[in-house]
């Protein structure tokens, strides 16, 4: 019989290839003898160190944007003369050159890891360059993706942020990884590509090397050695989707041209190309955080201004929705967040910030005001942890103060999904944060990956509170959109369609597919499947439901 894995269903579509590994990282031994002479261990550790980099500079090379920076930092951090320091000091305590390179680097890691936040992934980033240096001084072969020729579906525990970077679409024909939710980095990467995904699927750990595996990241399951039948299905599968994809362009709507918005989700001045731009309809969700990050002070008025300028600059006559400053949890600011709050993600973060350090939030206002006079787009503001009207209500007064013209407010707090329509009596628009619901909603870390199938967005607790703001904002006629990745699920399109939901905001990659699935059904359909959907008890018997009335729509 054939044998079916199940995991998180990560990134939509369906592919068939060999399992290509990802290399583990290296494990040192565990007896080492001191070394005999110490300066050949400390030039071994130097030259292992310098050809990870020579490694890391050629990547770098080769890639452009947001991974570019990524590596960039890396190559920096590993240039560090207080990690050549450690290396030096740990062989002259009579270690030998990996283990030197072990210790040099874990004081870096610990001290970043204890920051926590996006300063403490920055760990992750350093871990991976040490790991390379520690496999080149054992002669092993360097952890991550491994240069293979041909196309395969990669297999491994997780992929480190450093090698989602290098995810090539035109050979990774699938990933399935041991670890991992649906709000994971390799899931979100992986959509972003549009490579197909399984995550957290536990029997992955037994794949080898070769062997062939069907992956179906809309449903969650790997087909260990499929039948050549299967493989036929799931390649034609691929074809089919990919034609359809092509077929369709413009503005989102469904089969009887009823309009829902398709936007993008923009987290730097570099990412929102003109091609992507020219693919979209403006703007749900402009992250302004990365102009705060990895600083010490906030960016002055005119360095905002400029910085929102260059994304509104590709916009002209299209919304953008700009969101304020949502330091804190998973964003860790140090002149906006405290060190020591025990749980970050229920502490003082998004708007709360705003009200302690009212300068942050009205200088980030004048900047927002001036770029929109700056440019043609059409300009709008949103609030991220909004909680309560009155909050809501305040962040709008700001916002007109400084004459911005519309003002909305996220919905990623349960109490502001149940109550949605006395905070949408406060504001224009509001804008559904699922990844932050999701982990408000099921009490589940957003990053635990453990925890994935709770923060999977097809979870009837998330789908109802999403149903009771599309509602409300439908009795207001004002408009509810969605920005998190919760919008980029192509299967979940037209149920939001149907629930009311009036823009989908995503990654420029998850745009044609969501665009495709909108125009599978009329209104009215969708609105059945919404019901339908609504009423099943968990995630996966939601995609059940979802499949068959697939098949008797003819969707
Ligand atoms: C879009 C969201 O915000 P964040 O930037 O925190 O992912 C969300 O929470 O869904």
């Amino acid at each position: 019989m054939v044998e079916e894995l199940r995991g998180n269903p990560a990134s939509p579509g369906a592919a068939a290839g060999p399992v290509v590994r990802l290399t583990p990282p290296p494990v040192l031994p565990e007896h080492w003898d001191a070394p005999a002479e110490p300066e050949a261990e400390l030039a071994a550790a130097t030259e292992a160190l310098d050809a990870a980099v020579a490694d890391l500079e050629k990547r770098a090379a080769s890639v452009s944007g947001e991974a570019k920076s990524i590596m960039d930092t890396q190559i920096m951090m590993a240039k560090d003369a207080s990690l050549t320091a450690g290396i030096r000091a740990s062989v002259d305590n009579g270690r030998p050159a990996a283990w030197a390179i072990s210790d040099a680097f874990g004081k870096h890691v610990a001290a970043l890891e204890s920051i926590g936040g996006y300063v403490g992934e920055r760990a992750a980033d350093l871990i991976d360059i040490r790991d390379r240096a520690i496999a080149a001084a054992l002669g092993l072969e360097p952890p991550g993706i491994p240069d293979v020729d041909g196309v395969f579906v990669l297999v491994g525990q997780d992929i480190a942020p450093a090698d989602t970077v290098l995810l090539d679409p035109a050979k990774v024909l699938g990933i399935v990884t041991e670890k991992g939710g649906p709000t994971s980095h390799t899931a979100i990467v992986a959509r972003a590509l549009g490579i197909p995904a399984v995550v957290g699927c536990a029997g992955a750990a037994g794949l080898e090397a070769g062997q062939r595996v069907a992956v179906d990241g809309g449903r969650g399951t790997v087909v260990v050695d499929p039948t050549d039948d299967h493989v036929r299905q799931v390649r034609a599968e691929s074809d089919a989707l990919k034609e359809k994809l092509a077929r369709h362009s413009g503005p989102g709507a469904t089969a009887d041209g009823h309009p829902v918005k398709l936007l993008l989700n923009v987290g730097s001045v570099g990412g929102a190309s003109a091609e992507a731009a020219a693919d979209a309809e403006g703007v749900g969700l402009f992250r302004t955080e990365f102009l705060f990050l990895d600083r010490t002070e906030a960016p002055s008025v005119e360095e905002q201004r400029a910085a929102y300028g260059e994304v509104l600059r590709g916009f002209a006559g299209r919304p953008v929705v700009i969101r304020t400053l949502d330091a804190g949890a998973d964003k860790y600011i140090p002149f906006a967040n405290t060190e020591d709050e025990p749980n970050p993600a229920l502490g003082v973060r998004g708007y709360r910030v705003g009200v302690r350090h009212p300068e942050l939030l009205t200088a980030q206002l004048r900047a927002i005001s001036l770029a929109a006079a700056d440019h043609d787009a059409d300009v709008r503001v949103m609030a991220p942890m909004i909680a309560t009207p009155a909050e809501a209500a305040a962040f709008r007064d700001l916002t007109r103060e400084h004459g911005i013209g519309r003002a909305g407010v996220m919905i990623e707090v349960p109490a502001a999904a149940i109550r949605a329509a006395d905070i949408l009596a406060e504001v224009d628009f509001v804008s559904i944060g699922t990844n932050d619901l999701s982990q408000y909603t099921y009490a589940a870390d957003r990053m635990l990956g453990e925890l994935g199938e709770l923060l999977d967005p097809w979870q009837p607790a998330l789908l109802a509170l999403v149903a009771n703001v599309a509602a409300a904002a439908k009795e207001a006629g004002k408009a509810a959109g969605i920005c998190g990745e919760a919008a980029s699920d192509p299967g979940l399109a037209p149920v939001f369609a149907g629930l009311g939901i009036t823009s989908l905001s995503m990654s420029v990659s998850a745009v044609p597919a969501v665009r495709a699935a909108l125009t599978d059904y009329t209104l009215e359909q969708c609105e059945v499947l919404a019901r339908e959907v609504l009423s099943a008890p968990d995630a996966p018997k939601a995609r059940r439901v979802a499949a068959e009335f697939a098949a008797k729509s003819g969707g």
